[in-house]
Formats: structure tokens, sequence, C-alpha cells
């Protein structure tokens, strides 16, 4: 009998998550695709098995060998990322070029890779040429960061994740509406990280003169009529590891309102589809600089998409965020 991950969950609802694992690795020594890409996530994720990305990514490659397109994503997208072994950009492409073969989406993902003109690490050859609208705090934009395609392809691949943001009500521990962010918002996480996404962060790297790995997973952020970023700092309260840069890429330009605006530097920027905005959060020694705040004006007309990456100081661990 086939595994159904829907069996192992109604088991781990009624507090039996040790029988769906047996479940699972009774038919992972069958090689069924769905049980070996179930063990894969539960490594990933450290729910009902301690967190592990070494097996994960072994669990990851017998599924995906099994037929599992998912568990051929995920390989692709850890394998670039460097989750669970080393960052192997040519073997990530590599794999990329196989699956194109079986999975339309990742034909169209290698097309787009393919447009690119891209180092051995995936970085970009001619590094892209920025504009200075601000001294101190430091704003930069720079013009056509991304082509249509790739705005398309960042806004698409967060159509299934995106949600209102909220956060938790300390006096009560619900859900409230988020106070500030009136926008829905995804989090695009390691695994759903596909190689042209990470082309991008790459880009955005060496834009910012920082290493890939400072970046917090990418942000897609879907602003209806009204809706807003109030005023804020992207610095946060009480961290070692600071915010210290920002890149919001603007993914279409098709509504009215929604400008991003910097009071205090005096500086506006008209959102134009494809435009990076990178600007400087904090002060040479480190702390939160005022005049960096910002606001994501309400949206007047039509519907405003984009992408931000917060970018720290140093190394930021995806797998154990701080
Ligand atoms: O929506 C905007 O223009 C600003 C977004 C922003 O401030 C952010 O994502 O940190
Ligand atoms: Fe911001």
């Amino acid at each position: 009998m086939a595994f159904s991950s829907d069996a192992a969950a109604r088991l781990i609802e009624q507090g039996r998550s040790d029988a769906a694992i047996t479940l699972a690795r009774a038919a992972a020594d069958r090689s069924d695709p769905a049980a070996l890409l179930q063990l894969a996530i539960w490594y990933l994720v450290g729910r009902y098995l301690p967190r592990d990305l070494v097996t994960a990514r072994h669990f990851l490659r017998r599924a995906s060998a099994a037929g599992s397109i998912d568990a051929t994503r995920m390989e692709i997208a850890l394998t670039a990322n460097g989750s669970g072994a080393d960052r192997d950009w040519p073997g990530a492409v590599a794999l990329l070029r196989a699956a194109a073969k079986l999975d339309s989406v990742a034909a169209d993902e290698l097309q787009l890779v393919e447009r690119m003109a891209l180092g051995p690490r995936g970085e970009p050859i001619r590094p892209p040429a920025p504009e200075l609208l601000c001294e101190s705090p430091e704003i930069r934009r720079y013009r056509s960061f991304i082509s249509p395609e790739e705005c398309r392809h960042l806004a698409r691949s967060a159509e299934n994740l995106l949600a209102p943001a909220k956060v938790i009500d300390p006096a009560t521990n619900r859900l409230i509406d988020h106070p500030i962010r009136t926008s829905d918002f995804a989090v695009i996480g390691p695994t759903r990280e596909d190689l042209v996404i990470q082309a991008i962060l790459r880009r955005i790297a060496m834009a910012s003169d920082t290493a890939v790995e400072q970046g917090e997973p990418l942000n897609i952020l879907r602003y209806a009529v009204g809706q807003q970023y109030r005023l804020h700092s992207d610095a946060l309260p009480n961290v070692a590891n600071q915010r210290a840069k920002t890149a919001i890429m603007y993914l279409n330009d098709n509504f009215e309102g929604g400008g991003t605006l910097f009071p205090e530097a005096e500086v506006q920027i008209d959102p134009v589809a494809g435009d990076l905005l990178l600007f400087t959060n904090t002060l040479p020694n480190g702390r939160p600089d005022p005049v960096a705040r910002h606001a994501g004006l309400p949206v007047v007309q039509g519907t405003k998409w984009i992408a931000t990456r917060w970018i720290r100081a140093s190394a930021f661990d995806v797998w154990n965020p701080t």
C-alpha cells in the first residue's frame, strides 16, 4: 500500500507521532516517494524527528530518484543554498537541467537561469550599476535590476503562500493584525529558493557588497488598495546581528500611490517594475539610523507587489534564526 501523508497526519493528530514515523520508515524501505519526502521534511523542519539537514538531504535524494517532483525541487534549492552540504551551484544547475526534461516548472526556471550571465557560484558576471539617491543614510537605486520575467517569477513564487501580516498579541497570545504592516506577505524559505530566486539573491549580494549568507529569507509583499507599511525602522530591537541593509525590488508598477518615503531623509521613490532600492539602516557604530526610517505609502488604486530582503551585519542562519 502506498504511504499517505494524510494518514500520517491523522496519527500525529492523535498524538501517535511514533506510529506515523514507523509507517513512513516502513514505506521508505520500499522506496515509496511520498514516505521518503515526508521523512525528509520531518528532518528539515525538526518536528517529530530531530532536525538533521544531512539526513534530510539523503532522503530527498532517494525521494527524487523514486520520482517525487517536489523532492527534486527541494533538492535543487538546498544544493544551491548549502543546506546539509556545502553550496554547490554547478551541481544544482545540473540537477535542474535533468529535472527540466520531466517537469515544465523546472524547464521554465532553467530558461530564466540560462538568460542570466552568471559566474561559477551563480553570481552575476557584470556588477549592476547604482544611482545614488542619498548619501546619509545611503540610498541607492538600480534601474531594471530584474527583468519583467523575473518580476513575474518572484510574484508567482509567493502565490500559494500569501497571508495577511499578523503578530502575536503578548496579552492574549492570539494572532492579531500587524499594527504597522497591513499588506499580505509570504516568506520564501530555503526549500522554496529555486535557482532563479537564488541567482537574484546573489545579484543583491553583489550590489550590496555583502555575502549571500547575510540575507534573511526573501519576503514577498502584496498591498491592496488602502494597505500600507507605516513609518518604521527595519532595524530590530535587541539583536546582536542587526539588519544592516534592506533591498526592495518593485515587481510591478500598474498601481497608484504606494511610493516608498523616507521622511527624515526627504527622499521618495516612485515604484518602477524591475527597480531595486537598496539602503543602509545602521550607523557606522552599528546602531539603528533614525534617519533611515521609511514607509510604504497607502496604495490608492490597483495592487502593489514588492520583494524585500533584509540583510544582516554578518551571516544569518536561516535554519536557526536569531
Ligand atoms: O512597501 C514599501 O515601499 C516599503 C517596504 C518596506 O519598508 C520593507 O519591506 O521593509
Ligand atoms: Fe522597511
